[in-house]
């Protein structure tokens, strides 16, 4: 029931009205981009792409944005969506979910920093709960082991080399000190250099907890590969990336897409496609919101 040209009769500047809005907010906050693909990642992976990440809490309910694992998302991507929505409500009321925009925002702003294009099948209906407790062992962890990722991701559906794949969103976007900095002095998979430099990063942190650091430190703003290349050079900065190179399970997949980024954008992309159709509701199990950040 999803389409591509879905919104094409009910709301026929949708595609203009959204990359209008994107390419606005990018431009002005460039970091919006990897904010969005993190915030995505986090809305479909464990309940679907049903906006449920976008929703507010109230006095009654603690919702999955204020869980922990999603207090370090940036503000820029929500704000993002809501202007997104607004601009929407204006020319075609009630008509455009917000699960759908997140969806085509994180597409296109994937594309403009240099990464795949694919197509974003639309019609998604939004949710109607959001709560922070169920999110509980949904989302991966730099301190899991590889095996509790791989499970992690395979319970949704994903395959080993799709896992792979998908982690080649750090190649772009920033983590926050504290994510790294306890394995900092006793892991050996960090390149010396690399790992002096760190510490002086995040020599300030813990008392200055806002202290981060690029996930690619080569290309921190460009979608492309180097993210895999980095990392038999010791250049990774999650223990959970450093992973994906020293299991023999995922070791091959970041050698074929290290020498070969076509591959990694096909795959991605694919990947992506397959997640932005994960765990979705339409007909009469989600709503079109009229605002993102509550149900209606
Ligand atoms: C394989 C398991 C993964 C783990 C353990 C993991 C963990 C993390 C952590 C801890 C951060 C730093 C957050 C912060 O400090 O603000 C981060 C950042 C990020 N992650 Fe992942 N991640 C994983 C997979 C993914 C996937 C599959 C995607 C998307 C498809 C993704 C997209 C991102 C992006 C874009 C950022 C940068 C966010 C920003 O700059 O605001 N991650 N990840
Ligand atoms: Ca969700
Ligand atoms: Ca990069």
């Amino acid at each position: 029931r999803l389409s591509l040209d879905y919104y094409s009769k009910t709301c026929p500047s949708f595609t203009k009205i959204m990359q209008d809005t994107i390419t606005n907010k990018q431009i002005t906050s460039p970091t919006t981009a990897a904010g969005a693909l993190r915030l995505f990642f986090h809305d479909c992976l464990p309940n679907g792409c049903d906006g449920s990440i976008l929703i507010s809490s109230t006095a009654f309910n603690k919702a999955e944005r204020d869980a922990d694992i999603n207090l370090s998302l940036p503000g820029d991507p929500f704000d993002l969506i809501v202007r997104a929505k607004t601009a929407l409500e204006l020319a075609c009321p009630n008509t455009v979910s917000c699960s759908d925009i997140l969806a085509v925002a994180t597409r296109d702003l994937v594309t403009m920093l240099g990464g795949p294009y694919y197509n974003v099948y639309l019609g998604r209906k939004d949710s109607r709960v959001s709560s922070a407790s169920s999110l509980e062992g949904k989302l991966p962890k730099p301190t899991m082991s590889m095996s509790q990722l791989i499970n992690l991701f395979s319970s949704s559906g994903f395959t080993v080399q799709e896992m792979v794949a998908l982690s080649g969103a750090h190649t772009i976007g920033f983590s926050h000190c504290k994510e790294f900095s306890s394995n900092i002095s006793n892991d050996t998979h960090y390149n010396p250099r690399f790992a002096q430099a760190l510490k002086q990063a995040c020599s300030g942190y813990p008392n200055n907890p806002t202290l981060s650091v690029f996930n690619d430190i080569m290309t921190p703003n460009k979608f492309d590969n180097l993210y895999y290349q980095n990392l038999p050079k010791g250049l990774g900065l999650l223990e959970s990336d450093h992973g994906l190179y020293g299991d023999p399970r995922t070791k091959p997949f970041v050698e074929l897409y290290a020498r070969d980024q076509n591959k990694f954008f096909q795959d991605f992309a694919k990947a992506m496609q397959k997640l932005s159709i994960y765990g979705i509701k339409t007909g009469r199990r989600g709503e079109i919101r009229h605002r993102c950040d509550a149900v209606n």
